[in-house]
């Protein structure tokens, strides 16, 4: 099924979460075609739309990471995914806190909960995507790139 994937950036701040998924990686022999790189993702991803030819080139993003930067994200993955290209967010049901009143949310959830919140807001009102939320695992927010 991967046979024809030409190349997969990965970032991640943490090696270690990277080499998790390594053995995985190596049975499906396809770990030729991952360019892990270690670092913020915002400054991996500057360094990617510095080149002109990365703009518009990819078809297929998933972002699972700190949440409170998911609209920084969205706005470089929108340069950086073409048009009919698909970009995924985990986590935007938040634990389902996000449809909880405040007062039933435990305090360590809330910061992400309102970075959730309030991108979940922004991404309903982008018109440079279509999106559907879906109900699984913890939320997705699938966006095709209009
Ligand atoms: C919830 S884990 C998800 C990892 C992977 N998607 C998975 O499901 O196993 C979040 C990951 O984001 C990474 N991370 C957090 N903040 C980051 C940042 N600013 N730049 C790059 N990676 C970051 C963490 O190191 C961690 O591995």
């Amino acid at each position: 099924m991967c046979a024809n994937i030409m190349q997969i950036i990965a970032i991640d701040l943490d090696r270690d979460a990277y080499e998790m998924g390594l053995p995985i990686i190596k049975k499906a022999n396809i770990e030729h075609k991952i360019n892990f790189i270690q670092s913020s993702a915002l400054s991996a991803l500057d360094e990617l739309l510095n080149e002109n030819d990365n703009r518009g080139s990819s078809d297929f993003a998933f972002i699972d990471t700190d949440k409170v930067s998911y609209q920084k994200y969205h706005e470089r993955m929108l340069e950086l995914v073409k048009v009919g290209g698909i970009i995924v967010y985990d986590n935007t049901l938040w634990f389902g806190t996000v449809a909880m009143p405040e007062e039933c949310v435990k305090e360590t959830m809330k910061p992400n909960r309102q970075h959730i919140i309030e991108f979940n807001k922004f991404l309903a009102a982008d018109t440079r995507v279509q999106i559907s939320q879906v109900p699984i695992g913890d939320g997705i927010t699938i966006c095709w790139r209009l």
